[in-house]
């Protein structure tokens, strides 16, 4: 047994933990990274980045479905998931080597294994132990499941989906949440028939109601099928598909079940408890400058109950490595972290929805104004239908921007922006947006909010 001291050790190099390690080692610390399997975590090798690529290449397909519209003669002759499967991996591998080249520049120590806490501030890897000054916990997340619901053979979590060598003919899809909706999507570009099964009354149900009944009239008219409000009740395998039996009695028939009902955080076995650290369901429960119940032991990332997103967890890491130093970060609520879901079309959002913003401020205090991307010039020439959605406090800031149409996910930063920096719209409404891109009906909504509309009545 060999006994090793570093100022911070972190225990999972995802988002969160090589976040964590990167900001507190370009603040001086000695820091040790612990990760049991590869540095990158869920986003770059099982989650964004994957799916990113997939969707990309999804997207260059229906392009070639859909050019004869452009007058360009290009037909669409097939999808060699073989060949899309070395573009995604190329991908990660890249980001991936940059990742390690970056902790070794930073002076990070990396260590590799499966670590556990053994004491307040000790992990143990093998038969080696790391304690720090500090502690962060970033152990993340895995696919969950529903009870009785077993996954194997043809039923499938996202983890199996994103290394599929070929196309299903038919695939159902358990949740029309974030995951959920970007699969149907790329599996409906790539030529699949897909259905998805949401127990709650909408796709994307923790997003503005508008939008996501835009999203479902978007994926009604690509031929993507859902059910709504109807929950899952059992799924039966055979040599060729599954069938999955609806409470309603409804049955859907696939060759894949995929199961996206969220992310369960991955924290059973590894000592928190033990060590005093406050789980709740399996969530690491933290203030809200992320401390544990532990002095000195930190948690961030998927662990910690709120949004499961990498950004969240780079900046909760970030956050971390600089209160340890003294620097008093501010505290960035959930609701203030922008979302973006990248299916076809994207859809992406910031701060409240409109019924969350009357809940909290008052319904009388409360406006909204929802600019149709029909009047957005760049938005016609990339023949896409949507629009943007501003919340805002009466004689007050803007509290949510909600958008849907293709590639907004790209806009979101200036909502963020004018939501974090509680702008009211009259302060925004006089920024230049270039002509023609869809960044300008974002002006349109702040104008029109305050009071001075131009392409809007
Ligand atoms: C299909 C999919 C698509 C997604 N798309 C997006 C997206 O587009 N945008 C977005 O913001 N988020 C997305 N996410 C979510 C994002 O991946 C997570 O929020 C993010 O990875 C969380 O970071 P984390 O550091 O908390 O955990 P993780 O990234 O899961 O990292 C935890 C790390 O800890 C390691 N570890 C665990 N236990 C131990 C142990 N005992 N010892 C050593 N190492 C250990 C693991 O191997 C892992 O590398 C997606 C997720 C999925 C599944």
């Amino acid at each position: 047994m060999s006994e090793h001291n570093f100022d911070l050790v972190v225990l999972g190099g995802g988002s969160g933990g090589y976040a964590a390690a990167l900001r507190a080692a370009e603040l001086g610390s000695t820091v040790a990274l612990i990760e049991k399997d590869k540095l990158g975590g869920t986003c770059l090798h099982r989650g964004c980045i994957p799916t990113k690529a997939l969707l990309h290449a999804a997207e260059v397909a229906d392009s070639a479905r859909e050019s004869a519209k452009f007058g360009i003669r290009a037909t669409l002759d097939g999808v060699d998931m073989t060949q899309v499967g070395g573009y995604r991996d190329s991908i990660i591998t890249s980001k991936w080597k940059g990742l390690q080249g970056l902790v070794k520049a930073r002076g990070i120590t990396v260590v590799e294994g499966e670590g556990r806490l053994v004491g307040a501030k000790t992990v143990q890897v093998g038969d080696d132990r790391y304690t720090g000054a500090n502690v962060v916990l970033a152990t993340g997340s895995y696919s969950r499941s529903l009870p009785g619901l077993e996954i194997g053979g043809r039923v499938i979590t996202s983890d199996q989906a994103l290394q599929l060598d070929f196309v299903p003919g038919k695939v159902a899809v358990l949740g029309g949440g974030v995951i959920g909706v970007e699969f149907a999507s790329v599996w409906k570009s790539f030529g699949a028939d897909v259905t998805i099964i949401e127990a709650l009354p909408h796709l994307v149900p923790n997003e503005e109601e508008s939008i996501s009944k835009q999203l479902e009239r978007a994926f009604r008219k690509r031929g993507i099928d859902y059910k709504l409000g109807v929950r899952f009740q059992s799924v039966a395998q055979h040599e060729n598909g599954v069938v999955v039996t609806l409470e309603n009695g409804e049955t859907v028939e696939a060759e894949l079940l995929l199961v996206a009902v969220g992310r369960g955080p991955a924290t059973q076995g590894l000592g928190y408890e033990e060590a005093g650290v406050t789980v709740d369901r399996g969530f690491v429960i933290t203030d809200e400058r992320l401390r544990t119940s532990v002095p000195g032991v930190y948690a961030v990332g998927d662990i910690v109950p709120g949004l499961q997103l990498a950004h969240r967890g780079f900046q909760q890491g970030i956050f971390v490595a600089e209160e340890i130093a003294g620097l008093t970060p501010i505290v960035v609520e959930d609701v203030n972290i922008p979302k973006v879901t990248y299916c076809e079309p994207e859809v992406a959002s910031v701060g409240y929805t409109e019924a969350k913003a009357a809940e909290k401020f008052g319904a009388d205090r409360v406006s909204a104004y929802e600019y149709n991307l029909a009047g957005n010039g760049k938005s016609h020439i990339l023949e896409t239908s949507g629009s943007i959605k501003v919340v805002r406090v009466n004689d007050g800031p803007v509290v949510g921007v909600h958008m849907i149409g293709a590639r907004v996910g790209e806009l979101i930063g200036e909502a963020q922006l004018a939501v974090n920096w509680e702008a009211y719209p009259e302060d925004v409404a006089p920024f230049i947006h270039a002509h023609p891109t869809q960044n300008e009906a974002l002006g349109e909504a702040f104008l029109k909010l305050a009071g001075k509309p131009l392409h809007a009545l």
